[in-house]
């Protein structure tokens, strides 16, 4: 029998090889992606990462286990500051003020994915929580890996990329892993995280989407 993490991976392997086929990302590994959905990008990702920071505290908060209690408070601080740092050069390299990402506020992929997330880590099993932010760590360590090995003649992409495919990411993301397999759920709960894992795992692909259509509002 396989591990848990496998079987949520191969539920949402199809979904994985699309993410890797999207315009966005092929973009930013060759250079073409246009700015202005980098710049898209990298806002409504600023709104992203405040949700996601507070759903990480609260699975540490919830987790039965001592450990997991410090591995995701951990993250919400150290990991998410990271990429705060990532963001902060990256706005400021992009003329984008802080004023510019209040402005703009989240969207609506945005909102849809963090409200998600929020609700699964909140009301959901821990279990199931666990699930749901797991593909925030491992599709991201997968795209910085492929991209990393095609690198990008860009070199804010390449920043970007350079970041997710990190050694030190992939340290975290085995550590999320690790606990993953830990778990005990039952059948029904497993569905539930699968049901989770496969969902978010689809808004990731739709966050990279959303930036490469210009999403906004319709109304
Ligand atoms: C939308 C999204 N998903 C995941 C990550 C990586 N934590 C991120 N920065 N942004």
């Amino acid at each position: 029998m396989c591990t848990l993490s496998q079987r949520l991976w191969d539920a949402a392997r199809p979904t994985y090889e699309q993410i890797l086929d999207h315009p966005f990302l092929l973009g930013l590994a060759d250079g073409s992606l246009p700015r202005e959905a980098f710049r898209y990008f990298i806002v409504q990702d600023s709104h992203y990462l405040r949700a996601y920071s507070r759903c990480l505290a609260l699975l540490g908060a919830r987790s039965p286990q001592e450990e997991p209690v410090r591995m995701f408070s951990l993250h919400a601080a150290n990991a998410v500051d990271v990429e705060r740092e990532l963001h902060a050069s990256l706005l400021g390299d992009l003329q984008i003020t802080e004023d510019d990402v209040e402005r703009t506020g989240a969207l609506p992929t945005t909102t849809a994915y963090t409200s998600y997330l929020t609700a699964v880590c909140a009301t959901g099993s821990w279990a199931e929580g666990v699930a749901a932010v797991l593909p925030c760590y491992w599709v991201y360590r997968e795209v910085g890996r492929t991209l990393l090995e095609r690198s990008s003649p860009d070199p804010l992409y390449a920043r970007w990329i350079e970041t997710y495919g990190s050694p030190e990411f992939d340290a975290v993301v085995d550590q999320v892993i690790a606990v993953t397999d830990r778990l005990e759920a039952a059948a029904g709960e497993e569905q539930r995280c699968l049901t989770h894992f496969t969902t978010t795992t689809r808004y990731e692909w739709m966050f990279w989407d959303a930036a490469w259509r210009g999403l906004v509002w319709p109304v």
